[in-house]
């Protein structure tokens, strides 16, 4: 099965690779607006095929979305990244119209495609692809919950001191400095619940690192981060093309879910062949319902810059 990454930049290249290395897709196309930019990473990293073992045939364009044509899952990670000191939503103006435009070229050749929205504010630029493409809601992934989760279980291991594979843990809400929110109260390792190991200024300090993981990260690069974003797409691509079915939570327009309606954000969702299977409707505490909602608020402030 065929996927379209648009963006040949830090995380679109992430993503192909990821893709390609784990072998689950026919074909990986890559569009780029720069000219000849996407055909170079293209080709790069189709020369790692023989040395790392995989088959995925990986192609690259300037724009021409006919090579595209028939994609089951498009990937949007076109647009500009934040640099340090910058917040996300500050992206909108720019990434906004590219978003828009290339979500039309995606669904002119690929009506039935599933898109997985990358660029940021995520959950503003899916918000924006869901009221523009036409496409069924189950169609569009904003991705930001998987990469949020997998860093949330980074700062758990490391406060716990144990292998990242010991602990499991969730973030949910806004992909946001302010509006993620990391849920303490169902992580754990190996089913017992972290607040056994971790006081709550241990906690509190987990979840902060969470919460601004993007942001250490860009202060770190001079940029975004790219190698877990990458990750994280593949994850979401392979639960759709492989029908997995996994529980992931992703930015998903809401219609009443979680007390939230008209509003794309980070919820647990079921992931498999029809893109969004089903959101899982989880218990949260009351502190942690305040935190959605506050969450929405502020995502809901940023939509209204958006212009249709
Ligand atoms: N949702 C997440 O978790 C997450 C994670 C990391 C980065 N991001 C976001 O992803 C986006 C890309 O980040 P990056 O580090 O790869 O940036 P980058 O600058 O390395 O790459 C972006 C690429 O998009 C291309 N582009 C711009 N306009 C285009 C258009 N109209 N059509 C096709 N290609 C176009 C550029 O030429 C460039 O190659 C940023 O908005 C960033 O904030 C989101
Ligand atoms: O932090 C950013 O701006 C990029 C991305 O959203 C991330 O979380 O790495």
């Amino acid at each position: 099965m065929k996927v379209t990454v648009v963006g040949a930049g830090a995380v679109g290249a992430s993503c192909a690779e990821y893709i390609a290395m784990k072998n689950f897709a026919s074909e990986v196309v890559v569009v780029d607006i720069k000219e000849g930019f996407a055909e170079g990473k293209a080709m790069d990293l189709m020369q790692t095929a023989s040395l790392n073992g995989f088959d995925t045939k990986i192609t690259g364009t300037t724009g021409d979305y006919s090579k595209t044509a028939g994609s089951k899952v498009a990937v949007i990670t076109s647009g500009i990244p934040r640099k340090p000191g910058m917040t996300r939503e500050e992206l909108i103006g720019i990434n906004a119209g590219i978003v828009k435009e290339v979500t039309a070229n995606l669904v002119k050749h690929s009506p039935d495609v599933i898109i997985i929205v990358v660029s940021n504010p995520m959950d503003t630029m899916a918000y924006l692809v869901h009221k523009t493409s036409g496409l069924p809601k189950n169609k569009i992934i904003g991705m930001g919950g998987a990469l949020d989760s997998a860093r949330f279980k980074y700062r758990l291991a490391e406060a716990l001191e144990c292998p990242i594979s010991d602990v499991d843990g969730m973030v949910i809400a806004a992909h946001s400095d302010t509006g993620m929110l990391p849920l303490l109260s169902k992580a754990t390792r190996n089913g017992v619940p972290v607040s056994e190991f971790l006081n709550e200024e241990q906690q509190a300090y987990v979840a902060e690192e969470t919460k601004v993981g993007g942001a250490t990260l860009t202060k770190l690069l001079g940029t975004s981060a790219w190698y877990a974003p990458g990750a994280a797409v593949s994850v979401l691509v392979q639960s759709i093309l492989c029908d997995q079915k996994k529980m992931i939570p992703c930015s998903l327009m809401l219609d009443g879910e979680y007390g939230e309606s008209d509003i794309c954000l980070g919820v647990p969702a079921i992931i498999g062949a029809n893109g969004v299977e089903k959101i899982v409707d989880i218990t949260l505490t009351d502190a942690e319902k305040a935190k959605f909602a506050e969450a929405a608020k502020a995502v809901r402030e940023v939509n209204g810059d958006l212009k249709f």
